[in-house]
């Protein structure tokens, strides 16, 4: 089944003078879906969600949020009015309290969900009366959770959303967000937590010195990908070894790591026409992450 998309981008490419953030990049995020978007520190993550939201603009390429072009300046604070984002900086006007801040927002929109706001107050236990600007690091992004959840938006763009929070509030932000699918809205998230991402992705985007490195439904990977260890009697059968499905390779000496995403079969009847000893093992997102990053440096 193929899926709409509510963001696509072409060749994006952001540069600050010499360092180019975001390179070349081509990717989609589809509707009524949870896409976790990976990379290390510094890979082009924030760069990327920024652009999306025009708050920067590319210097070149194109991309387009629920069909508005980002580079449009009158396009992309449609783009702002129709998704919500959580990112980094909360921007939260900490002059008021909780309460107000919640009144205040729910003026701007019509679909506010009372029901939500609710909820989340009582789940995340605010503190109605306090000032934003003297409540926790975590309460502030349970805040920003709560205003950009009570919207229900057609996405919602969260940059590190888990930060800041204590374990028992990751899980309930994680459940949150499966609700939120389930009722309809789009999800967008970076996270350096592989862990949360595969506890709720139903697809990953992985971006590395601002390129896309790899794009994949969670399940495919999970199900497909598998790492592949082979021990050839002689280093001259490498060279050859060049199949469909074969996505990493690493080499050192007469070993060699492969990570498959599909073919597992003929790769391993291949290696053991070389000669090779094999040994396939599942992996998990952690592996294929650290395989992927790792190659890159
Ligand atoms: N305003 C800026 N001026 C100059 N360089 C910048 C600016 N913003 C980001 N960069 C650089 O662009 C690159 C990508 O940064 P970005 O913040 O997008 O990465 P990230 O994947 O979000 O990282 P992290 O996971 O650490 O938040 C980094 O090398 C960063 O130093």
């Amino acid at each position: 089944m193929s899926h709409e998309l509510v963001v696509e981008t072409h060749s994006l490419t952001k540069r600050y003078g010499t360092v180019e953030a975001v390179r070349d990049l081509s990717l989609t995020v589809e509707r009524e879906r949870i896409t976790g978007f990976l990379g290390r520190n510094g890979a082009g993550k924030s760069t990327t969600i920024k652009m999306l939201l025009g708050m920067i603009r590319p210097t070149s390429g194109t991309g387009r949020v629920l069909g508005y072009d980002i580079a449009d300046p009158a396009q992309s604070v449609e783009i702002r009015r129709r998704i919500a984002y959580v990112g980094e900086d909360k921007g939260l006007y900490g002059y008021m309290t909780v309460a107000d801040l919640i009144r205040f927002t729910r003026s701007f929109y019509p679909d506010w969900q009372p029901d939500i706001e609710a909820s989340l107050i009582r789940e995340y236990q605010l503190p109605l009366g306090r000032k934003v600007k003297a409540i926790s690091k975590g309460m502030r992004t349970k805040l920003a959770l709560l205003l950009a959840l009570a919207r229900r938006p057609e996405l919602i763009i969260l940059d590190e959303p888990t930060e800041g929070l204590d374990p028992v509030s990751i899980e309930e932000l994680l459940q949150t967000l499966q609700e939120v699918r389930a009722a309809g809205t789009s999800i967008f998230f970076s996270s350096h937590h592989l862990s949360e991402v595969e506890q709720i992705a139903d697809r990953v985007l992985m971006i590395d010195k601002g390129q896309l490195v790899m794009d994949t439904l969670l399940s495919d990977l999970l199900n497909n990908y598998c790492n592949i260890t082979l021990e050839f009697s002689t280093q001259s059968a490498m060279p050859a070894f060049d199949l469909v499905g074969i996505e990493r390779t690493r080499v050192k000496g007469r070993q060699a790591w492969v990570l498959a995403s599909s073919n597992v079969e003929g790769i391993v009847a291949h290696a053991r026409s070389l000669d090779a000893v094999v040994q396939v093992t599942p992996v998990n997102l952690r592996d294929v992450f650290l395989d992927i990053v790792r190659e890159a440096s």
